[in-house]
């Protein structure tokens, strides 16, 4: 998937003097790399030019989502999000998809918490309440299927293929859930950072060549 960004750039580029600079650059919010820069900004003597101003450009990114783990493409991942409201209430548990729909008004702990969840991978939240075995074992009562390539879990927490589950429950499908990965957070982070860094690595190469010359 190719997508068009455009935002507050640094560019690097070659100049003339004082002046206009054009090159590769980072831009856009969130930051993207390798965007092409254009920003009027102060050349170096030999050339060297930087600037800040906008940067616009495209990126390929991948359009895979990953679950757990498994990758799948952006075709038809809607197919558990369709599902979320209160008529129709289906989550993700484990790689299980769930018809909670009867259960909204069952459960223990109320339907909001179900609803919150309705359309997308709830495991993290139901794992983190420690329901009862007996609530893990109830995950197999409401399955209306699982997610495409993925491994489920029974009650143990062991692997068992999901085609060995009866009737309906044996459906894969696909669906758009993203799971949470810190190492994503953890590249965002670093795509804000790394023009900052330049940024102010160069500011501070200009002020201590420029201190180093003044003649004492
Ligand atoms: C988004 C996912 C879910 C959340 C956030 C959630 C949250 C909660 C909360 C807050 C309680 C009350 C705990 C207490 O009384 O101390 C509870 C209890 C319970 N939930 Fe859920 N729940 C979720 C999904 C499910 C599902 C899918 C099932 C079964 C199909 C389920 C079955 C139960 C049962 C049986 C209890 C009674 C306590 C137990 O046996 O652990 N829950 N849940």
């Amino acid at each position: 998937m190719v997508t068009n960004f455009n935002g507050v750039g640094v560019g690097f580029g070659f100049g003339v003097g004082c002046g206009f600079g054009i090159g590769w650059g980072f831009g856009g919010m969130p930051l993207n790399f390798l965007g092409l820069g254009a920003g009027g900004g102060c050349g170096v003597g030999l050339g060297l030019g930087w600037g800040f101003g906008t940067a616009y450009g495209s990126q390929y990114r991948s359009s895979r989502v990953t679950f757990q783990g498994f990758e799948f493409s952006s075709k038809n991942q809607t197919e558990v999000a369709r599902h979320k409201s209160k008529k129709d209430c289906w989550l993700v548990i484990n790689g299980r998809v769930l018809n909670v729909t009867n259960f909204l008004e069952e459960h223990p702990g109320g339907e909001e918490v179900l609803l919150e969840s309705a359309g997308k991978d709830a495991t993290k939240e139901f794992q983190d309440i420690g329901h009862s075995r007996a609530a893990q074992s109830l995950l197999v009562k409401y399955q209306v299927g699982f997610l495409e390539g993925c491994k489920v879990q029974d009650p143990t927490g062991s692997d068992v293929e999901p085609k060995a589950s009866k009737g309906s429950a044996r459906k894969e499908m696909s669906a758009f859930v993203v799971k949470d990965e810190p190492s994503v957070k953890y590249a965002a982070l670093l795509e804000f950072f790394i023009p900052l860094l330049v940024a102010g690595s160069y500011f501070a190469y200009r002020y201590f060549t420029t201190i180093s010359k003044i003649d004492y």
